[in-house]
């Protein structure tokens, strides 16, 4: 079995509610409430571990709030390689409402010294070596450069992994310098990449071949209820999954396709069936406000009605 680590630079725990309508400058009473020890690597992590790959999870962790991280770390049995530094973990609060996309308030959280990221290169660059894929996501923390950032996911590369890169911004772009072998950006972050708007399927499957062409193997665009794209040297391959009845939450929708692709990967599916189940277990993730497949049972429907169409190769 291969053996699969997440790392993720800035952990958040995510306060999740819904209501009808944000009204700016007023009192808004959230109608549910959700807090979840999270952030991209642990997502991605939570949901492999429920498919049933043991995962290893490392990154930062504010040492002032990481009670809820330890404990889901040891019910999940997810291997903790943490670094705990001064601090408090971010709150990223994320308000669902019925009419429109989700907002999102992401608090600051701790501050990454010299001396902490130093010794998290050295200890990560030696045991990541011992895994067959590592899967970096989410943003940096304050203190990490995207060159320090760059720099770093270089030397995961020459240690001989399998990097899989899940960022946006300055971080996705200067991390697309050390060569990971697979990418995910979603449409907003291709285009941000791209620097215009891509309206049409062409549009971005040309930006996509575009950022291939940097030296990318695989490069995987989400673009939500629309489906995705996997490019790789082989073929253009497109997955539509089914239109999600009652979307509850977005949140973490990217992070399971993610999951669903190095499931797929490390248990040698094809590349349309590796997509396939990637867009199952992501437009399963809509279904609900948390993180994970509770019952990996309910996913078969919905694979069912996954469409895949290749599109070149
Ligand atoms: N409303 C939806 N219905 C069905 N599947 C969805 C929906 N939204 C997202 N997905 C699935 O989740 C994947 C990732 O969603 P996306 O929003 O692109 O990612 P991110 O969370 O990174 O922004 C999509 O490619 C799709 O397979
Ligand atoms: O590190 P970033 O880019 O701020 O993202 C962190 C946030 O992304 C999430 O992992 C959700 O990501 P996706 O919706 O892209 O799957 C949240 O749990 C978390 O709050």
């Amino acid at each position: 079995m291969a053996k699969v680590a997440t790392i993720t630079l800035n952990t958040a725990y995510d306060l999740v509610g819904r209501l009808k309508r944000i009204e700016l400058g007023e009192v808004n009473t959230v109608e549910t409430l959700g807090l979840f020890p999270a952030g991209k690597g642990i997502n991605v992590a939570k949901v492999l571990k429920d498919l049933g790959l043991p995962v290893a999870v490392g990154g930062f962790l504010g040492e002032d709030n990481q009670g809820d991280f330890k404990q889901m770390f040891q019910s999940l049995g997810l291997e903790d390689r943490f670094h705990r530094v001064a601090g408090k973990t971010r709150i990223n609060v994320k308000i669902t409402e019925t009419e429109a996309e989700v907002t999102d308030l992401n608090f600051l959280g701790y501050e990454i010294n010299p001396t902490d990221w130093q010794n998290f290169v050295a200890d990560s660059l030696d045991y990541c070596r011992h895994f067959d894929i590592v899967a970096v996501c989410g943003s940096l923390p304050r203190g990490v450069t995207p060159e320090l950032f760059a720099d770093w996911l270089q030397g995961l590369g020459q240690a001989g992994v399998k990097v899989v890169l899940d960022s946006s911004n300055a971080a996705l772009s200067e991390g697309l310098k050390a060569n990971p072998w697979l990418v995910k950006p979603n449409l907003r972050e291709l285009e941000a990449w791209a620097g215009n708007t891509l309206a049409s399927l062409e549009e971005v499957i040309a930006a996509a071949k575009k950022l291939k062409a940097q030296g990318i193997a695989n490069v995987i665009i989400s673009m939500g209820a629309k489906g995705s794209l996997w490019l790789n040297d082989a073929s253009i391959v497109r997955a539509q999954p089914p239109q999600c009845e009652n979307v509850v939450s977005t949140v973490g929708a990217g992070d399971s396709m993610v999951a669903g692709l190095i499931y797929g990967l490390t248990h040698h599916l094809s590349q349309q069936d590796t997509l396939a189940f990637a867009s199952a277990v992501s437009a399963f993730a809509v279904s609900q406000s948390n993180v994970g497949v509770s019952d990996s049972q309910l996913l078969a429907p919905i694979l069912e009605q996954v469409k895949i169409t290749t599109i070149e190769g």
